[in-house]
């Protein structure tokens, strides 16, 4: 199977885990487009019903939507009960690198309110450790190019997150940053340093996050346990 296929398989295998009455957070990317899809196919059919969803994007809002799921800010309810969402590396400790569409933020604050998170994935994004992939941070325009700067001197090979010719604005209208760090020896330590650098509004090391994980592979999706 391609790749995609193996998108395709995990996100329509992780609507199962969804139940009729719940709040389910909806995450961002082509992994989450497939259980978007999927949702909204089972919530037409009457087979699921009173799905509420969160989005953690307007790109997402507005696939939803299509779909007649029905969306709700966060701020109008009071909990989730599970949220799915896809991630860009994910290491053999259940720590996770997300942000690859831009949505970290929102990600993360959907994440946080989370009874439960679900991380859907193909089996190319697990990793023994994290780094490979851009570690990208989310930072406020104003001043930001101080921050690149420091980031540079730090010896963290940042690279401005672009959108054809312009830099990328997130749903906060914030730019992103990716770090080229390669191999992350100690995520913990990098996040704490980051997020208390000002201006950075958030990073993509999503640590202590997940409960469950489910892989697309060749020999068909598989359910990983973190905690
Ligand atoms: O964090 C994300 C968006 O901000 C995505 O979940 C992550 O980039 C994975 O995307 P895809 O399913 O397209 O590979």
């Amino acid at each position: 199977m391609n790749q995609d296929e193996l998108k395709a398989q995990t996100g329509k295998e992780s609507v199962k885990y969804i139940k009729s009455g719940m709040i389910v957070g909806l995450g961002t990317g082509s992994t989450v487009r497939y259980m978007v899809d999927e949702l909204g196919k089972q919530v037409q059919a009457g087979n699921l019903t009173n799905i509420i969803g969160v989005t953690t994007s307007s790109r997402t809002t507005k696939q939803a939507e299509s779909l007649g799921i029905t969306i709700k800010n966060l701020d109008d309810v009071d909990h989730i009960d599970l949220t799915i969402d896809g991630a860009d590396e994910i290491s053999d400790d259940f720590q996770g690198i997300k942000g690859g569409g831009g949505a970290l933020l929102w990600e993360k604050i959907v994440a946080n309110v989370s009874d439960k998170v679900m991380w859907i994935v193909d089996q190319s994004k697990l990793v023994h450790k994290l780094g490979k992939f851009p570690l990208p941070v989310e930072v406020i325009p104003f001043g930001s190019q101080h921050v690149f700067n420091r980031l540079e001197k730090k010896g963290y090979k940042p690279t401005w997150r672009m959108d054809g010719d312009k830099k990328f604005r997130s749903d906060e209208n914030n730019y992103i940053i990716d770090l080229h760090l390669e191999e992350i020896d100690h995520p913990a330590a990098l996040a704490d340093e980051l997020i208390h650098m000002v201006g950075i509004v958030e990073t993509g090391l999503f640590l202590n996050r997940v409960n469950d994980v489910i892989v697309g592979t060749d020999e068909g999706p598989k359910v990983l346990h973190a905690r």
